[in-house]
Formats: structure tokens, sequence, C-alpha cells
């Protein structure tokens, strides 16, 4: 690998002593969706505006208070958006709108115009402050970095000086991972300088991981190294907005709150440019799944899906935390053993939390349905037990589901497929309920003799009918008496369970028998019929059949 074509491009941290990793996150961040304008611009089609409106209104009833609505400047799809939100009243009076700009001046204009009339906006005005982008894209020294963010603040503020409307400001260093940190606070205290926020006029600093570059310790350390050399840093609302450059976007933006941000920015499922933004969905599900009040409405996460999917025109993809198709699905069969035995724990117990050592949240959380449990050849009994329980009703005794298991993994070896609950429910009939391949039990009659049954079979016998008679301690011995001398083998009943199937005083019964042989084989068979007496019969005769 050619690793000596990188170096570090992250700047040294000075010395500091850094407080966030003793800290936990107890409450849940100002969340912000970028979906309309990160997210947005990322798309192979941007979204038409009809479609915005319509993720709009998704992302109001989740509950975001903060969203960034475009960059009204970039496009007339844009422009006319958020025009359109505002001049058709759909902006609740809780929620701000968010807008993009370039600090230049004809795009500060336009937007500017774009939000005439909105009752509560946030101008987020960002120029970019890398030492990368500052010599070789923006050819700028230092001073001149921090005179560019200077006059888009105070251009805006001239052009908004009359606006009636609650406007806030946003400023973001973009490229903030990859700036020198004494650069970062100077330009950010520049901007705090120039527009002197107070209390009840609070002013956001976004620190962005516009690119992830480094571990999301060194961005947490970013984060509380800024946040302490802040000028009024109690009117200051630091913000966040990481990427997914490394694939750790969700735990830089949460590493980040415990170092001090108190915003989150980012997306659902983390669409944005190139790998992403940081997905809001798992980490307030995360929070939510510690017990705390994540402050947004997800249940209906399949609305999420479906519109992510239909506007952003991606997929999903199966392994997403929470979301994805196998997100509460386990194939192995140490999993899946241990997540039966913990819901049955669960339910026995009436447990006030949810505990299993596989799946991190209760699915019906999120109104998802699920398959807790998909069998393939690296299943075992309890994955396979569980299906059979939860999908047909059948308690299999513990050794003939090993028995049955070794057959499910050979059957799905061999198809090199997952096998559907059917299959694994039609394997277990066809090999061991009412076996009748060889020895038929086609009618039957009971008289008790004192404590004593006799039994009248009518049997088929290797195709021969036959007329049996003996008297047992019970049905069930004394069809094994009436049976021995036709055959020519030996046998005992080794172990013998029943129980109702369907609950209710209508339903079948299951039995399963195992019979032991001369030389100790054991050999299992099932009854199934709404006579009980019935059912252990055809178990005797399954059992017979198969060994
Ligand atoms: C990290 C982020 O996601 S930031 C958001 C990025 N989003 C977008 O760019 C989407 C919308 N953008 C657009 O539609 C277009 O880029 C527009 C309309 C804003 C501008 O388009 P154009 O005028 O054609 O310029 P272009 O896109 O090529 O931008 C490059 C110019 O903008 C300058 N520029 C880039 N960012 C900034 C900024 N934040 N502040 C001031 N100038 C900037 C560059 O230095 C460059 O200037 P130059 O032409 O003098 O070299
Ligand atoms: C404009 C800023 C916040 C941005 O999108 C980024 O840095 O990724």
């Amino acid at each position: 690998m050619n690793y000596q074509h990188y170096k570090k491009s992250y700047f040294h941290i000075p010395n500091f002593k850094r407080t966030w990793p003793e800290k936990e996150i107890t409450h849940a961040p100002v969340w912000v969706s970028v979906d309309l304008r990160d997210g947005n611009q990322a798309l192979l089609s941007p979204m038409t505006l009809a479609e915005k409106v319509e993720f709009f209104k998704c992302l109001v009833d989740v509950g975001f208070k903060e969203i960034e609505v475009g960059f009204p400047a970039a496009s007339d799809t844009e422009y006319s958006f958020v025009r359109y939100l505002i001049d058709n009243d759909l902006i609740p009076d809780d929620v701000s709108i968010q807008v993009l700009t370039q600090s230049r001046p004809h795009i500060i204009k336009r937007t500017v115009e774009a939000i005439a009339g909105a009752k509560n906006v946030i101008v987020h005005l960002y120029n970019s402050t890398s030492f990368l982008q500052r010599e070789v894209v923006f050819g700028n020294t230092r001073q001149e970095t921090i005179q560019l963010a200077l006059e888009g603040f105070q251009q805006l503020k001239e052009l908004l000086k009359d606006n009636p409307n609650h406007i806030r400001y946003e400023y973001s260093p973009e490229s903030f991972t990859c700036t020198e940190m004494d650069f970062a606070i100077e330009i950010c205290n520049a901007v705090i300088d120039e527009l002197k926020p107070g209390p009840n006029h609070k002013l956001i600093i976004n620190l962005p991981s516009t690119i992830e570059v480094s571990t999301p310790n060194i961005y947490a350390d970013q984060i509380e190294y800024v946040s302490e050399r802040l000028n009024r840093r109690s009117s200051i609302i630091l913000s966040v907005h990481a990427h997914n450059d490394r694939g750790t976007g969700v735990a830089s933006s949460e590493l980040a709150l415990l170092a001090g941000a108190q915003r989150v920015e980012g997306t659902l499922f983390g669409n944005g440019e190139r790998t992403g933004n940081a997905d809001l969905v798992v980490i307030a599900l995360n929070l939510m799944s510690v017990g705390i009040d994540p402050k947004l409405e997800l249940s209906d996460i399949d609305r999420l899906i479906h519109i992510y999917k239909k506007f952003n025109k991606l997929p999903i993809h199966p392994r997403h935390p929470y979301v994805g198709e196998f997100a509460y699905t386990a194939f192995s069969g140490s999993h899946q053993d241990a997540i039966r035995k913990s819901m049955d724990y669960a339910q026995r117990t009436n447990a006030e939390f949810w505990e299993n050592p596989y799946i991190t949240i209760d699915p019906k959380d999120i109104n998802r349905s699920y398959e807790p449990i998909m069998i393939n050849s690296q299943s075992g009994k309890g994955g396979i037990g569980y299906v059979l329980e939860t999908k047909f009703g059948y308690m299999l005794p513990k050794a003939l589901l090993q028995d049955f298991t070794s057959a499910i993994k050979s059957l799905s070896d061999r198809k090199h497929a997952v096998l559907e609950p059917d299959e694994i429910y039609e394997a277990f009939r066809q090999e061991y309920i009412n076996r009748s391949d060889n020895i038929e039990l086609l009618e039957y009659h009971i008289h008790a003799i004192g404590s004593e049954s006799e039994i009248t079979a009518k049997m088929k016998i290797y195709g021969e009918t036959k007329e049996l008679k003996a008297v047992g301690n019970g049905p069930l011995d004394a069809l094994c008496l009436a049976i021995r001398p036709e055959i020519n083998h030996k046998f005992e009943i080794a172990t013998y369970s029943e129980h109702a199937l369907d609950g209710k005083s209508s339903s079948r019964a299951v039995t399963y028998i195992a019979l032991s042989d001369n030389d100790g084989t054991v050999t299992w068979g099932a009854g199934v019929h709404p006579n009980i007496n019935t059912s252990s019969l055809y178990a005797l005769v399954s059992a017979l059949n198969r060994m």
C-alpha cells in the first residue's frame, strides 16, 4: 500500500487539560436537519420544489426546530422553495429555517431576498479556513480570510437592519478540521467581536468536520480546545457538522457533544456529500437506547425511510444501524439462542427495561416489523426452536430440537440460502409429524378395563391391513404391545411430552415421542391431532416409521 503518499492533514493541538473523556451525554442537543441543503447538494439529481416541500413537512413532523432549507442563491429551485415555504405560511412558528450563503456580495443579496417575510431565520455564512484552502483555492492570507468573513456579516447586518423578524446568524469556518487551531479561534473571535452576540441574541458558531481526517477523539479535542477559547462563550451556541469520510461521522458528533457542542447538524440516515453527513437518526436512537429522550419523534421510521428513498433516490444498506433490513436479525446459532432466552426471560419476568445481548433496542419502539432470527447453516437449535415456537406454536423438547437442527443445517448448507419459516416447518412436518410410510394407524377404539386400556386397532403394516388388539396400562402402552409382535424390531418409549398447539379449547395437541431400540439408538416422532389420545398414537407410529 502506498501509505507514503499521505501525511496527517490536521494540525497540532497544543497541550491542554481536556475534560471530555470524563463526560457523558445526558440530554439531546439542538438538532438541525441539513437534508434539504447538504443532503440535497450531494444528490445525482437534486430535489424538485414539490419534493423539497414534502421532505420539509416530514422533518417538521419529526420535530426538527431548525431546518437548513437550502442555498437560495444556488438555483431557481432553491430560491423558489424558500419563497414557497414563506409565501404559503408552511413554517410553524416554533421552527427556524436556515439558509446557507457564501461570503460574496451578490450571493448574500439574493439570500436576503429569499428570506424576506420569514418569522424565524438563521442566516448561515461560511468561508473556508484551512491552510490548503487559503493557499490553493482562495489565494488568501489569514488576514484576507478573516476579512472575507467579516465583510459578509457586515453586508448581512446592513441588508437586514430593518428586518422586523427574528434573524440569527451562524458562522462556519469551513474545513475547520484542517485549520490551525490558533487561526480557527482567531477567525471565530473576529466574527464574534463583529456581531457582538448577547444572551438574548446568541450567535451560532459551527465547527464543521467538512472532511473527516482524524479519529473522533482528535475532533473532540479540537472542539473543546476552541470552545474554551471563544469570546462571549455564554452567548455562543456551539454547533458541529460532521461528515463521514472515515466512517465515524456519528462518533465524531457524539464525542463533540462531550467536548462542549450544544447543537448537531446532520441528515436522516446520513445522506450528504461523498460518504455523507452525520446520521441524526442513529445519534438520536443511540440516545434513546440508553434511556435519554432523543426529542425527535422517530417511531414512524418507515415513513422516514420511504421519504429518504423516494426523494434522495438512495437505498438503505441492509446493515445500517437501527433501520437496515438485518438490524434486528441474528443468523448465528449462539446469538439466536441468547436472543431467544432473553426474550423469554423478559416476558416471564414482565421486565420494565429492554435488555437483550444482541439487539440494542426493541424494534417495536420504532414500529419496525422484524425477523429477529433467520435460519441458515450457521444457525443452531435456539433459533430453529424460536421459529417453530413463535411462528407455528411447536415447543420441541431439547433433544428433538437437536435432532432436527442437523437436518436443517445441512438443508441450508446444500441450498446456500436462508430458510424461510415455512420451509423449516415443512421440513419438520415431513420428517416427524404423523408419518405413515410403512406403518399406518387406520382406526382404533379404546375400552377401559378397570385401570387398564384395551385397544383395538386397524393398521396397515408394510401394505397389509391388520386388526390388532392388546391391553396395556394406557392406550399408548396397549398399542406398543399390539405392534411389537408385528414388526421385527424391539423398541421402548424413552420420552414422551405433549402440549396444546393453538391455545384454545378447540385446539390441536402435539405429542413428541422418542423410541429407543436394542442398541440404544433414539428415534423421534410427533403426532398432531385435536384428540390427545390420537396425537400420542400418531406420534408413536411416526417414530416407528422413522425407526
Ligand atoms: C462544505 C459545503 O458544503 S459548502 C456549500 C457548498 N454548496 C454549494 O456549492 C452548492 C451551491 N453552489 C452553487 O450553486 C454555486 O457554487 C454558486 C452559485 C454558489 C456559485 O457559483 P459560481 O459563481 O459559478 O462559483 P463556483 O461555484 O465555481 O465557486 C468558486 C468561487 O467562489 C469562491 N468561493 C467559494 N466559497 C466561498 C465562500 N464561502 N465565500 C466567498 N467566496 C467563496 C471561490 O473562491 C471561487 O472564486 P473565484 O471564482 O474567484 O476563484
Ligand atoms: C457549510 C459547512 C457547514 C459545510 O457544509 C461543511 O463544512 O461541510
